[in-house]
């Protein structure tokens, strides 16, 4: 078993990133092509750092709800002013809000989510030609990952989208024909909506209801139609990494599979889909501009066993030429209330965004490429004070090596909470008696063939020496560093009493007491003698367990080798 996660730590070791990049790159297919191809393990490219996995663990998943928000009595004005209230408790609150009875027709909707899988799906060849990962001159292009190369992990999804940052309007033969008409009417109804909204968000921070249409924020769309597709590990990786949209506001439309979250009170919150209706999230610019009254929130998209699901982003960005200034905006500020922001360009803002990983802690990412394993295990064995002394010094974080492997960390996500059975426990007591030596041999070999491990009790070694050798294994761990040092030892083959990080002391072949380290000499010499015994009486209990005669193990002196590890399990981080 351990020969197997070896190799895997090596090929750890070789990866060549930028080659895998590269080679998937140079497909043109996307994330939809690896699928396609039928793989059964995903590139390495695609799993999470190994400390993300493990947080992961620990999440407690929410089960809030995004508000949603009725906005068809805009009209009336009692409706209208409730509607306004909504949304300002929820820009406040959530960042977040699901808007239903908008007025977009369902066919439209329809359309788009079925224009964007046909998109998709089409024959690989002819979406080659729209393949770019050129953000700056092809205002329509389909790609898998925005600027793959230097994010820390890629996603699992292949995006289509219409110009964001390259000037001129879109012209409708721009858009690739299998869902050029269902782009152009659903563009058509979300600007509507999108000026909509902009009046809404004006009036909920207490501002003329064109204040934000006058200052253009409303005017630029650009538009992310997002194709996930099923996948075979869903737990080694992300739809999409956690961000913040650079935009002033993003209206999404997402169908029925799920998978979006939003972060709420330090939880993910999944975003249900409705029938119908659109997502819209304030966006970073809306936040500067609100001077922090309302909230650009963190959001990502899980990945699924199954799929595709699709969604279409529209992002409201304001206008990039001539460039233009945005910044808190005056009427919000005051005395008490002074900019949290300096003025920025839109563009600008978008070209930083775009130049860094969606999720800023890319450091870290570094850092794990440039791990040396060999260099951190010498690192730990030359104080020859091992994990103990690690918890010792301090540390916060633990070193790598003692991280486990993405897989394993993944597959603890899926395994349902720890069990409720117990293992099973065999009493020894009277075993002179024969009707009772019955019971336990047969306690044994259920136990033994059901589980492979058993409890005893009333074995018959005191309790007093049982204390000391817990006690006399604190005791040698605890001592003073400069004690253990001589026992320290990773050669297995010449040293009887050796004490090593990964982490034990082990006492093995025919030992003499003064062998022992002093200060748990006594109480291991004793406790050795009646384990000892109690492993002979075991293996005669054992013998007849396997249906033979009670000496048949002893006989071919099973019992007769012994060898104690005496751990010691620090507190971790
Ligand atoms: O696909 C989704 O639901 C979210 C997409 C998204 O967050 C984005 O495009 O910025
Ligand atoms: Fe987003």
């Amino acid at each position: 078993m351990s020969v197997a996660e070896d190799s895997q730590a090596k090929l750890a070791m070789d990866y060549d990133r930028s080659k895998e990049i590269k080679a998937f790159d140079d497909t043109k297919a996307g994330v939809k092509g690896l699928v396609d191809a039928g793989i059964v393990e995903i590139l390495r490219m695609f799993i999470r750092p190994i400390d993300e996995l493990a947080e992961e663990l620990i999440q407690v998943k929410s089960t809030l709800q995004v508000p949603v928000i009725d906005i068809s009595g805009l009209e009336v004005e009692d409706a209208h002013k409730k509607i306004v209230d909504e949304i300002r408790e929820a820009s406040e609150k959530w960042g977040f809000f699901q808007l239903i009875n908008h007025g977009i027709p369902s066919s439209v909707l329809e359309g788009m989510v079925d224009g964007t899988r046909k998109f998709h799906e089409q024959d690989a060849e002819l979406k080659k030609e729209y393949y770019s990962l050129d953000r700056t001159t092809r205002r329509v292009r389909y790609h898998s990952r925005i600027q793959l190369s230097q994010s820390k992990t890629a996603n699992w999804r292949d995006s289509l989208n219409i110009a964001r940052m390259v000037s001129g309007q879109i012209e409708p033969e721009e858009i690739p024909p299998v869902c050029r008409r269902a782009y152009v009417e659903y563009l058509k109804h979300v600007i509507k909506l999108g000026e909509t909204l902009a009046d809404l968000l004006s009036k909920a921070l207490g501002l003329k209801p064109d204040h934000l249409k006058a200052m253009e924020c409303a005017k630029r769309q650009g538009m992310a139609c997002h194709y996930y597709p099923a996948c075979p590990h869903p737990e080694l990786t992300l739809g999409v990494d956690k961000h913040t949209d650079p935009s002033f506001f993003t209206i999404l439309l997402q169908d029925q599979s799920g998978g979006l979250q939003v972060m709420h009170n330090n939880q993910w919150v999944n975003v249900e889909p409705i029938e119908q209706g659109l997502v819209v999230n304030i966006g970073d610019f809306l936040q500067i501009l609100s001077n922090d009254k309302f909230v650009s929130i963190n959001h990502r998209v899980v990945a699924k066993k199954v799929g595709p699901r699709i969604s279409a982003a529209c992002f409201f960005t304001g206008v990039f030429e001539p460039p233009k200034l945005y910044g808190p905006i005056k009427e919000l500020i005051s005395a008490e209330n002074p900019p949290l922001y300096k003025e920025f360009i839109a563009g600008d803002y978008i070209t930083k965004f775009f130049s860094k990983p969606l999720d800023i802690s890319d450091s870290q990412a570094e850092i794990a490429m440039d791990y040396d394993q060999s260099k951190e295990i010498k690192a730990i064995d030359d104080p020859k004070a091992a994990v103990k002394g690690l918890a010792d010094s301090g540390i916060v974080d633990i070193p790598r090596i003692f991280i486990r492997p993405p897989h394993e960390l993944a597959e603890e996500l899926n395994m349902c909470k720890s069990s409720t059975l117990q293992v099973s426990v065999v009493d020894l007591s009277s075993i002179e008696v024969e009707d009772r030596r019955k019971k336990i041999v047969d306690d044994i070999r259920e136990a033994s063939e059901d589980w492979g491990i058993f409890q005893l009790i009333n074995h018959g070694a005191p309790s007093s020496v049982l204390e000391g050798m817990t006690d006399g294994t604190r005791k040698f761990h605890e001592q003073d560093a400069e004690l253990k040092k001589e026992y320290y030892s990773h050669d297995r083959t010449t040293r009887r009493v050796r004490y090593q990080s990964n982490f034990q002391l082990i006492v093995s072949g025919q030992i003499e007491p003064e062998e022992l380290p002093a200060v748990c000499r006594k109480t291991s010499v004793e406790y050795l003698n009646n384990v000892t015994k109690l492993g002979e009486t075991h293996f005669d209990l054992l013998s007849k367990a396997l249906g033979l005669k009670p000496d048949h193990l002893k006989a071919m002196e099973c019992a007769k080798g012994q060898a104690m590890a005496c751990h010691y399990y620090p507190a971790c981080p």
